[in-house]
């Protein structure tokens, strides 16, 4: 299929074909000077977009709000959700525009999201715009995560202006285009169940079933079905989250994925130094998002979706499902840490290997994702890196012993494929976005280009732990 111009992509959304009670039409609000950021050509060549067809001019009238993207009729979904284990009846896209539907020359289909569009009915007292740091990182790590091979939104473009918003101090606002198969999260689900609609509610299962899990269509009960599956997702996306160290840090049932992807990038964070208890969001007192508690909230998550599925499924079957959560989750991030330490194969004492090789990087307080690399050298023969990390006690040398005992000389290329060199550490982040708030976009498209390229050794000054001044950044929710 050739790729297309920007003006020859949009289809109706899918979303909008169902009735008007779930989403209200919206119109962009223009931004004041609206220019290009950044472009990111792997998320165009997803959608079949020619990006000698998408000038900078034409990305920034379109998604600056000034000239509509032909066949767009922008809308915004309504949903609730619970935060911080409370529920709040009434959210929805409150800065962000469904735009219409893309269809990529591989026959997916993707949502096209315009996120910092405006005012919508449901923005409460917010501005429905979003700061350029915010975008960045979100445009930023959702590609990061993407290179991971970790299912997330992906980001196309930036788009910068001179519109003014206050947050903790005045800022400059930007919008981010962002597609995905679908954004309907748990909190769509749950607006309908407390709301007491049973039958949109079940309108909504059905496209969902529909549309994206088809083979759900064909089980004895789809909708038990196609839960079975969110949970299995879920819990495998957050195995990938706690084996490469992402904290998404609001797991709100609102930022839950009905396909199990990474969505709502606000103050997530990677480790620095392996502590379990890692809180990103300076907003989160309690930990209830911390980076150890991301299996079980995300558990939680799953129990309120099964709550607003009571009607159509029953309370039995749901149990039986959610009961999938913990060993498929336990399955997945066991073998996606064994791959990270080089072992192949399977042995009884792989967990053990697993567990006491976290508490000795939990008792040194050392860098998380350094730590793999150190192995590697460990691994080729060389202990110094690691013993330096860890320190030479008596545990250490150890576990370093059986370790070696367990992985196979060959296990290098493994590891080399599994552990990533670079990671979208918050303090690169912040350089870049000090560097893009004063118009300079050449270290964004820098950073952007390492983390396409994560398993490369090309990309030293990224690949370095985090200096103890940029360590454990905490950010709030304003965004
Ligand atoms: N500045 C704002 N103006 C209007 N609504 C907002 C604003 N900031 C957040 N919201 C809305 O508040 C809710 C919670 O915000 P949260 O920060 O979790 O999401 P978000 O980053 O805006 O959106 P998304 O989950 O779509 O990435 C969302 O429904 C969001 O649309």
């Amino acid at each position: 299929m050739s790729r297309k111009g920007l003006d020859e992509l949009l289809l109706a959304s899918r979303f909008s074909q169902l009735p008007e009670s779930f989403y209200s039409p919206v119109s962009l609000q223009p931004l004041k000077n609206p220019h290009l950021v950044a472009f990111n050509t792997d998320a165009a060549d997803l959608i079949g977009l020619d990006p000698c067809q998408a000038s900078p001019e034409q990305l920034s009238d379109r998604f600056g709000g000034h000239q509509p993207l032909v066949g767009s009729n922008p809308i915004a979904s309504v949903y609730s959700g619970h935060q911080f284990g409370g529920y709040t009846p009434q959210l929805g896209d409150g800065r962000a525009a469904l735009l219409g539907d893309v269809t990529g020359c591989d026959g997916q289909r993707w949502e096209l999201q315009l996120k910092g569009s405006g005012k919508t009915p449901y923005s409460r007292h917010g501005d429905g715009r979003a700061a350029l740091r915010s975008v960045i990182r979100e445009y930023l790590c959702s590609e990061a995560l993407a290179t991971l091979g970790i299912p997330t939104s992906r980001a196309l473009c930036i788009i910068g202006s001179e519109t003014q918003i206050y947050r903790e101090s005045i800022e400059f606002a930007a919008s981010m285009v962002r597609i995905c198969p679908s954004h309907i999260r748990f909190g769509h689900f749950e607006y309908f169940y407390y709301t007491r609609r049973p039958e949109q509610l079940k309108q909504l299962a059905d496209f969902v079933i529909e549309h994206h899990y088809p083979d759900c269509a064909k089980m004895d009960n789809p909708y038990l079905a196609m839960f079975s599956v969110v949970v299995e997702r879920t819990a495998r996306l957050i195995a990938q989250w706690q084996t490469v160290g992402f904290c998404h840090g609001v797991m709100n049932s609102d930022n839950m994925s009905i396909l199990g992807f990474t969505l709502d990038y606000g103050p997530f964070g990677f480790l620095d130094d392996y502590q379990p208890g890692y809180i990103c969001n300076r907003t989160d007192e309690h930990g209830r998002y911390a980076y150890q508690q991301q299996p079980s909230v995300a558990m939680w998550n799953c129990v309120c979706l099964a709550q607003s599925l009571t009607g159509l499924i029953k309370q039995a079957d749901l149990e039986v499902a959610l009961k999938r959560f913990q060993p498929v989750y336990a399955i997945a991030y066991t073998e996606q840490m064994k791959l990270r330490l080089g072992m192949a194969g399977k042995t009884d004492a792989d967990g053990k290997v697993i567990e006491e090789y976290l508490q000795l990087l939990e008792q040194a307080e050392c860098d998380y994702n350094a730590a793999f690399l150190a192995l590697e050298k460990a691994v080729s023969g060389d202990a110094e890196a690691i013993t330096l990390l860890l320190g030479s006690t008596s545990a250490v040398t150890q576990w370093l012993a059986v370790y070696l005992e367990r992985v196979e000389k060959d296990a290098l290329p493994l590891m080399a494929r599994n552990n990533p060199r670079v990671i979208m550490r918050s303090y690169l982040a912040q350089h870049v976005i000090e560097r893009a708030e004063q118009g300079n976009f050449d270290d964004l498209a820098q950073l952007q280009a390492a983390l396409r390229d994560p398993y490369s050794d090309n990309f030293d000054i990224y690949s370095q732990p985090t200096p103890e001044s940029g360590k454990n950044i905490s950010l709030s929710c304003s965004s």
